[in-house]
């Protein structure tokens, strides 16, 4: 690619800010690090503040950065930067723990907190049940789950971050909110400098052509 072409690309890549959401310890760090290319993380901790991530996917011949908010659950790490969550962001992804109610009963507090900071009713959200894979322990229906999302206007994708098997899932979940974005003229071109969050914690994974798993 010629100066001028790959300039012009930085210029107009469009820069889709989504933030994961949910209690502590649902997954949101496994989800995302999953997303990102990486493999089951052996261990983690909870997530202080933030955490960011980005992949850049290809949809429709337009190159488009992802970037994913790893937000904190505990209460005591992220009410400074919730605000900044909120922020001029584009989807938001709600998770629970299949195998906690607690987490999936919680998620009506996290969703007056979205609804708190003024997120315009355009912004798609999703619901995520993680932890599939522990298939003895499942505390919430699949039917309950479906009928909270319904009822809130959300897609639901139940996923593992952990079984490789359901690698495909997970990517779903944030290609799926990529296209809608993609599709919603509204959204500003975004020069790369302009992106929030400059100069904290940045995992980047090697530019690829992903192929679009999109379930919509
Ligand atoms: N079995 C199973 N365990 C998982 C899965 N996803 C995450 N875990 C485990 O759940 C625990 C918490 O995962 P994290 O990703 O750190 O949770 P978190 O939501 O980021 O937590 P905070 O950062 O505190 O908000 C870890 O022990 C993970 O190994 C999954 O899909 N299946
Ligand atoms: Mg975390």
């Amino acid at each position: 690619m010629d100066l001028e072409a790959s300039l012009e690309q930085s210029v107009q890549t469009r820069i889709f800010k989504i933030i994961v959401i949910g209690d502590s310890n649902v997954g949101k760090t496994c989800l995302t690090v999953r997303f990102c290319g990486g493999a089951f993380p052996a261990s983690t901790e909870a997530t202080i503040g933030v955490d960011f991530r980005e992949k850049a996917v290809e949809i429709e011949g337009e190159h488009i950065k992802v970037q994913v908010w790893d937000t904190a659950g505990q209460e005591r790490f992220r009410k400074s930067m919730v605000e900044h969550y909120y922020r001029n962001v584009h989807a938001v992804v709600f998770v629970y723990d299949v195998t906690k109610m607690a987490s999936f009963l919680n998620l009506k507090t996290w969703i007056e907190e979205c609804n708190g900071h003024a997120v315009p009713s355009l912004v798609p959200k999703v619901l995520v049940g993680n932890k599939c894979d522990l298939r003895d322990q499942i505390q919430v229906p699949s039917s309950m789950a479906l009928k909270f999302a319904d009822a809130h206007n959300m897609l639901l994708f139940e996923t593992s971050a952990k079984d490789p098997k359901e690698s495909q899932n997970v990517e779903s979940i944030f290609m799926c909110l990529a296209c809608r974005l993609k599709a919603q003229k509204s959204l500003l071109y975004r020069d790369m400098e302009r992106q929030q969050g400059r100069g904290q914690k940045t995992q980047l994974t090697p530019e690829a052509g992903h192929k679009n798993p999109c379930p919509c």
